[in-house]
């Protein structure tokens, strides 16, 4: 099968220069722009200030010229990215809004939109994180190579099938149990942390499918957890749970034996959701696009094809975790669409008690992703039971 795709459509921001790739694009990883751009922001010599504030300016060789356009188209897509995303209220900016670079002489507004290089939150220090961790991950391994291991990843398995099935044996809702060691907001949240070990004990403890942190950085999952636990024979479909920003992390999850994988509304704008879910598709994956608040949710429901729609009801900037942020974004009309589009919903966070899942099965929800009740447990199979008040493996 030939999975991988070129990605063709740019966000049309009738101010973004024409280039004909674009390097911070998902799933792009050459930048590839005429010598001498006709873009109305070509170079043609370095603008330095002096001093006393004089501008002076210094023809440039041929290939430090071809350097410099380099890095102010770099910077120039960054800023578009920002601007996409923020039309569609999108407040976690991809990458710090670090100044233009000094040569740059393009539009006197783009330089005036250095807001500072701290992040506003923990989820836009992860993107940022994340934005460095995968550059350096794809010079490593490029995507050719990826397609390569890909060959030799173990096939991908039904996710959503899955889920759909233990809903209808249970009647309650499906469990996606999170197999994660710590969290930002929680610190370490299991010392003696064996992921394969938890794996086994969820599967024989009745979840539908498995969610695995990828992260190292802030909670201390990986890739080859993931990986670790697919080889381990675990049944269970698996969700490459990561912080994806960019196409080619969703190559990597599946050369490491992932089913699904998580899209965050809260980060991507929504030509990436569209543009990642396809590939997914191709890959044959399960998507988990996760929403926070009603205004995820309704850029979401404008995409088509969405199967999984997960309302997380941590706020991710602020940490608060609040249940009736399930009930409240499946009220009215929205839960009317997603009824009738038979999209499944997953109630995500903060999850404890057979209270908790019986109110936001009352919501509406057929699925629930719960990580701390259940993974704290000496043996976390047997919090699955408490979790539900019930043996659910039967
Ligand atoms: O869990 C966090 O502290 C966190 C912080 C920033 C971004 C994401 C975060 N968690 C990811 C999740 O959504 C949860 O791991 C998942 O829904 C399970 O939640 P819980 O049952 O409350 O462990």
């Amino acid at each position: 099968m030939e999975a991988f795709v070129s990605f063709q459509a740019i966000p049309s921001v009738s101010r973004l220069p024409k280039f004909s790739f674009l390097k911070s694009t998902p799933g792009i990883s050459s930048l590839s722009l005429p010598s001498h751009s006709s873009s109305p922001f070509a170079i043609r010599a370095q603008q330095m200030e002096s001093k006393d504030g004089s501008a002076t300016v210094t023809p440039i060789s041929e290939d430090s010229e071809s350097e410099n356009s380099l890095e102010i188209k770099e910077w120039e897509v960054g800023m578009f990215q920002n601007e996409v995303a923020a039309s569609q209220g999108i407040r976690i900016r991809r990458r710090p809004p670090t100044g233009a670079p000094l040569h740059y002489v393009g539009p006197f507004e783009f330089r005036l939109q250095n807001e500072g290089n701290t992040p506003r939150n923990i989820l836009e220090e992860i993107v940022w994180h994340k934005d460095t961790e995968v550059s350096q991950l794809k010079e490593r391994k490029p995507l050719s190579a990826l397609k390569k291991a890909m060959e030799n990843a173990p096939p991908a398995r039904d996710f959503v099938g899955a889920l759909k099935a233990a809903h209808l044996r249970t009647g309650l809702p499906a469990l996606i149990a999170e197999v994660k060691k710590a969290s930002p907001s929680r610190g370490v949240i299991r010392e003696n942390f064996d992921p394969v070990e938890i794996a086994r004990a969820y599967e024989k403890g009745g979840a539908a499918c498995l969610s695995v942190l990828a992260d190292e950085k802030y909670f201390q999952g990986s890739f080859e957890n993931i990986e670790a636990i697919r080889n381990a024979g675990v049944k269970c479909p698996l969700l490459c749970k990561e912080f994806i920003i960019d196409a080619w992390q969703i190559y990597y999850a599946r050369t490491k034996g992932a089913d699904a994988i998580l899209l965050i509304a809260a980060v991507l704008p929504d030509l990436d959701i569209k543009y990642m879910t396809k590939i997914c598709k191709l890959l044959g994956l399960a998507a988990l696009v996760e929403v926070h608040d009603e205004r995820e949710m309704d850029r979401v429901l404008g995409i088509e094809g969405i199967e999984l729609i997960g309302i997380n009801n941590r706020n991710l900037e602020t940490f608060e975790v609040d249940t009736s942020n399930t009930k409240r974004l499946l009220e009215g009309k929205r839960g009317d669409l997603i009824h009738e589009r038979g999209i499944i919903v997953v109630g995500e966070s903060g999850l404890f008690t057979p209270d908790d899942i019986a109110y936001v099965q009352e919501a509406g929800v057929k699925v629930v992703l719960v990580g701390e009740s259940i993974v704290k447990q000496e043996d976390p199979g047997k919090g699955i039971a408490k979790l539900f008040g019930k043996d659910i493996s039967l």
